[in-house]
């Protein structure tokens, strides 16, 4: 042959991605960054000449750069970062600084041993004005040697919670100076002569964020449809008392209690797990249309996406713990994946945006859509937000016999997020014109104004599911799916009852026919239950577990795993006579004497 084909094409997003994935593992490798935030930073921010440049060579992995925006003392303020890029038109370069401690960057990931290169998020200043954060594309570390360059101090941060295949780092500069095209220049301009050309829109430069919060709501999908496959072929295996005196042990998946633990999991999966096809679909037109000039999507893209994050992340957190606490004790031991998958998502509730923070940013979009509500305006043809400017029926329908594809339902959820969104919205104009002022009022508001947003968001992942699984044309599939819709919506009405009791909408009876179907979809579901979590075709080595197991071999596994455990290398401690042994054999002759 006269090319043989190269195993992998490093060049090929996805290609890379699976690689990385399926030899690295699910808690992070040295490229994360590079490829999650600084080669969209690059697609997004960088001009066409930039882009030439560096484009080619980050897809080759000649540098890997990183995304260094958090600082020790601010990372939700963006406004407040304090590294600065000063440009100095005589030299026609900007010179990065760190004036304090609290500006020392800190967290981005593969910083700390990895990356050579970085976008640095730092404030611009130019003729005497400080024009806000920017990013840079900034080289640290020499490309033979890999220390770092004169002006740089840079490290690890340490441990973590969890991801600790991640070397997160520390950054400094001490009047580092870099060229002035290092400035990602394809929104925003700093020109020769030191004249700020600003971009349409002052947020573009925080694309990539926006990338990956989009990318998240997969993220959890994927990690809830993980921790519920253990939980499921787990609890498929074990056995444990009766229901049915002298009818031997049953497996614990027959409980009742157990399905309704694990199953809404595995219907959350599959709803995140739509609405994030989704999500990515609008990014990548998103950005398609900012390419062409229009950037009227924007605050949509940007709403939606923070509602997901935070919705998603905390919904996962939650899910996982279940599957968790569903697997008994050996749910707690690290050979059922738990302790991996958890650490690993939970820090998506931080990262990317801290969740109340990323719910109110979702919640200042709906206060303005109750703005023009309330000024009598018309929806504007948006999918996402219009059905908040009509008028729901005046009472809950949902034991209604009629209610094909669910609209009673979503319905209830479009009532619920209708109601909190004005009443929030009402409650802050009264609160200032009783003096509050704006900023004040917001934060006397900010727990009811989170509740709009997962009311907002509740409603977005159902209709999304609703719609999804109104395209299937196989039956069978669509028929297996359609119990976990039931089980979604019903665990949903539940989930946010108080909120649909408070004003009298949904009666108490209704209520108890929620629950009716919920109970109804998990008997359905029981019998499928290891057959979907197969379909999903996961391979042992990404559940990490040996509960898990797609043979469920698990009790001869789990004894294997344990012997293999550093601490039965020997039977006896190499310093046990030394210690503990010592300690018992003193006493015991202390207690002859
Ligand atoms: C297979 C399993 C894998 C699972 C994983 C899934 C994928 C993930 C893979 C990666 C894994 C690990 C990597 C982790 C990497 C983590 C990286 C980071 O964390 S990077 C740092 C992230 N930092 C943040 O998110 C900071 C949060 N803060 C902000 O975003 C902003 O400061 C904000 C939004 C809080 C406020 O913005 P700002 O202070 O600038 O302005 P204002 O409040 O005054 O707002 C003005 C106006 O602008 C709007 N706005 C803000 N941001 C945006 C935006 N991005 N786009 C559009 N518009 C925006 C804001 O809403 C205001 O609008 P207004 O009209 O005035 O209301
Ligand atoms: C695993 C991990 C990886 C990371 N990777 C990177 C990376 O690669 N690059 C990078 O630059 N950064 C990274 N970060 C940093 C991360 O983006 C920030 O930690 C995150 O955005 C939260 O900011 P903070 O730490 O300043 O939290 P803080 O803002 O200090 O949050 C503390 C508390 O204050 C509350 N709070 C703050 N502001 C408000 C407000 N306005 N209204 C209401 N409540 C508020 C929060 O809700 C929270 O409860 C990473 C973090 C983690 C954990």
């Amino acid at each position: 042959m006269e090319h043989a084909p190269k195993a992998i094409d490093v060049t090929n997003d996805v290609e890379m991605r699976t690689f990385n994935f399926f030899t690295m593992g699910i808690d992070g490798h040295p490229l994360g960054l590079h490829l999650d935030m600084a080669i969209p930073t690059i697609l997004n921010n960088a001009d066409e000449e930039q882009q030439k440049d560096w484009l080619p060579k980050a897809a080759n992995r000649e540098f890997i750069a990183t995304y260094a925006q958090t600082e020790m003392g601010h990372g939700t303020n963006l406004k407040k970062l304090e590294t600065t890029a000063t440009y100095d038109p005589k030299t026609q370069e900007f010179v990065l600084n760190s004036p304090t401690i609290t500006s020392t960057k800190w967290w981005p990931g593969n910083l700390g041993k990895s990356s050579n290169y970085a976008v640095v998020m730092a404030q611009l200043y130019t003729q005497g004005k400080c024009h806000g954060a920017h990013p840079f594309f900034v080289q640290l570390r020499d490309l033979n040697t890999h220390k770092p360059l004169k002006g740089i101090t840079v490290g690890d941060i340490g441990p973590k919670f969890g991801m600790n295949t991640v070397d997160n780092g520390f950054l400094q500069f001490d009047h580092v100076r870099t060229p002035r095209r290092s400035m990602f220049m394809k929104h925003a301009k700093v020109l020769p002569d030191g004249r700020y050309v600003p971009p349409v829109h002052d947020k573009l430069n925080y694309s990539a964020m926006v990338f990956i919060r989009a990318a998240i709501v997969s993220g959890m999908a994927y990690h809830l449809l993980v921790t519920s496959t253990i939980a499921v072929r787990y609890s498929a295996i074990r056995r444990q008392g009766e229901i049915t005196p002298g009818a031997g042990e049953v497996k614990v998946l027959d409980y009742q209690t157990q399905q309704h633990r694990i199953f809404p999991q595995l219907a959350r999966g599959l709803a995140f797990r739509l609405s994030g096809q989704y999500i990515m679909k609008l990014y990548t037109q998103t950005m398609d249309d900012i390419r062409n000039g229009d950037i009227s999507a924007v605050p949509d893209l940007h709403a939606l996406s923070c509602g997901l994050k935070a919705v998603t992340t905390h919904h996962a957190a939650l899910g996982l713990e279940q599957c968790r606490m569903a697997c008994g004790g050996h749910g707690y031991s690290q050979a059922s994946g738990f302790p991996l998958h958890y650490s690993v998502a939970v820090g998506a509730c931080t990262y990317e945006g801290e969740n109340m923070v990323m719910l109110l940013q979702t919640a200042r979009h709906l206060m303005k859509i109750a703005k023009a509500i309330r000024a009598g305006q018309s929806p504007k043809s948006n999918k996402i937000v219009d059905y908040l400017f009509h008028k729901g029926p005046p009472k809950c329908l949902i034991d209604q016999a009629y209610d094909t594809n669910y609209r009673n339902v979503l319905e209830s959820f479009e009532h619920l997020a209708r109601r909190q969104t004005l009443e929030v919205y009402d409650k802050l104009v009264q609160l200032q014109q009783q003096g509050r002022n704006y900023e004040q009022a917001w934060n006397d508001c900010a727990v009811e104004l989170c509740k709009a947003t997962r009311a907002h968001v509740r409603t977005f992942l159902a209709r999304t599911f609703v719609e999804e699984i109104d395209k299937i044309s196989d039956l069978s599939i669509k028929s297996v799916l359609q119990d976990l819709l039931q089980l979604y919506l019903y665990y949903e009405v539940t989930e946010c009852a108080t909120g649909l009791l408070e004003d009298g909408f949904m009666t108490g009876q209704q209520h108890k026919y929620a629950k009716k179907k919920i109970y109804e979809a998990l008997e359905k579901i029981r019998p499928n239950a290891v057959s979907i979590v197969d379909s999903f075709d996961f391979q042992d080595r990404e559940l990490h577990s040996v509960l898990g197991r797609r043979d469920g071999n698990v009790y001869e596994n789990l004894l294997k795993w344990a012997q293999s455990s550093p601490l039965n290398k020997t039977d006896v401690l190499p310093f046990h006579h030394k210690y503990l042994g010592k300690m018992m054999e003193e006493a015991r002759q202390r207690s002859k004497i």
